[in-house]
């Protein structure tokens, strides 16, 4: 059975007594079957039996003034319903006072230069706000294991990079983007997108898919490819289109590497992201 807690005490008191390595999958709610998929693969690293928290916070700190923190949406009766479907044994859902008694922290994350890269170029307070959350939910759950999606691939990058340079003793588990049928990665924004908006947003994932088809000529070929779905794409306003490292460091010469694209659609920012596998750049 899925139980519904809201403060810390009442979480210690349902996790006493459980056995089994704990898991955890933070969430801000609006839950769809991107985030069941992380709640299927956190079972599947701890088994049935062990103990599987979800938490659904939508977490002030990390939006700045005048984003969508007021139209975030919130449906907590559906989220734990989808929460049941998938086993969940807890769902944090605690109030903002809860989370930050007193107000917002004077201790916080800083996430480093590539917190301020990307997403961070066009939300310098964002990755802070992400990780001084996520530190607190591991401090209040304590799990063995958390589940991050790879939609949100910088900041999986840098949930790891915290957990490892802070030696958290969580393992950061990264699970694959789920996708509409036609290529459009779930998100909980999607929701405010027209369908003339909903139509401009395929460029994202058809850029990335030429992406994929060209790494095999190399890194330019990928960029050039994805670019030339993106300009001139009609309602796509694009932020950025960068190829990078696994980690998101600067991209390798060939091998392994990481696309990613933002950009604003009707009014809406959206993110995405692929692997791919470069060749090595041909000589034009
Ligand atoms: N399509 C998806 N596939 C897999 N994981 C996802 C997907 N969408 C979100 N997630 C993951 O779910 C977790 C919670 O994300 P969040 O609650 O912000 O949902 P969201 O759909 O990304 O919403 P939004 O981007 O609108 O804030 C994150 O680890 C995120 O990467
Ligand atoms: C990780 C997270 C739950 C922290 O608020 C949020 O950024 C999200 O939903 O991706
Ligand atoms: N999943 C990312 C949360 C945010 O945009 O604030």
């Amino acid at each position: 059975m899925t139980r519904l807690v809201g403060s810390r005490a009442e979480l210690h008191e349902a996790l006493a007594g459980r056995t089994g390595r704990v898991a955890l999958v933070p969430t801000m709610g609006a839950l769809h079957e991107g985030h069941a998929a992380l709640v299927a693969r956190a079972r599947r690293e701890v088994g049935d039996d062990a103990p599987l928290v979800v938490s659904v916070f939508v977490n002030p700190l990390q939006f700045a003034p005048g984003e969508d923190l007021d139209r975030y949406p919130r449906t907590l009766d559906a989220d734990l319903e989808v929460c049941a479907a998938g086993g969940v044994d807890l769902v944090l859902a605690p109030s903002v006072d809860e989370v930050y008694p007193g107000g917002p922290p004077e201790v916080t994350v800083h996430p480093g230069p590539l917190g301020a890269r990307l997403e961070g170029a066009s939300r310098p307070t964002h990755f802070t706000g992400v990780l001084t959350v996520v530190a607190k939910l591991f401090g209040l759950v304590r799990p063995d294991v958390a589940v991050f999606g790879e939609k949100d691939y910088q900041q999986l990058a840098l949930v790891r990079r915290m957990a490892e340079d802070l030696c958290l003793g969580v393992d950061v588990v990264g699970a694959t983007t789920v996708r509409e049928a036609d290529g459009l990665a779930l998100s909980s924004r999607n929701r405010f997108l027209d369908a003339e908006a909903r139509a401009h947003a395929l460029a994202l994932s058809r850029a990335l898919a030429a992406g994929r088809d060209a790494a095999p000529r190399g890194a330019a070929a990928v960029l050039a490819a994805a670019r030339a779905e993106l300009d001139g794409a009609a309602g796509v306003d694009l932020d950025y289109l960068e190829l990078g490292a696994p980690d998101l460091g600067p991209a390798p010469a060939a091998g392994p590497a990481r696309l990613l694209v933002a950009a604003r659609v009707g009014g809406v920012r959206l993110i995405d992201n692929t692997g791919l596998e470069l060749g090595p750049d041909l000589p034009s």
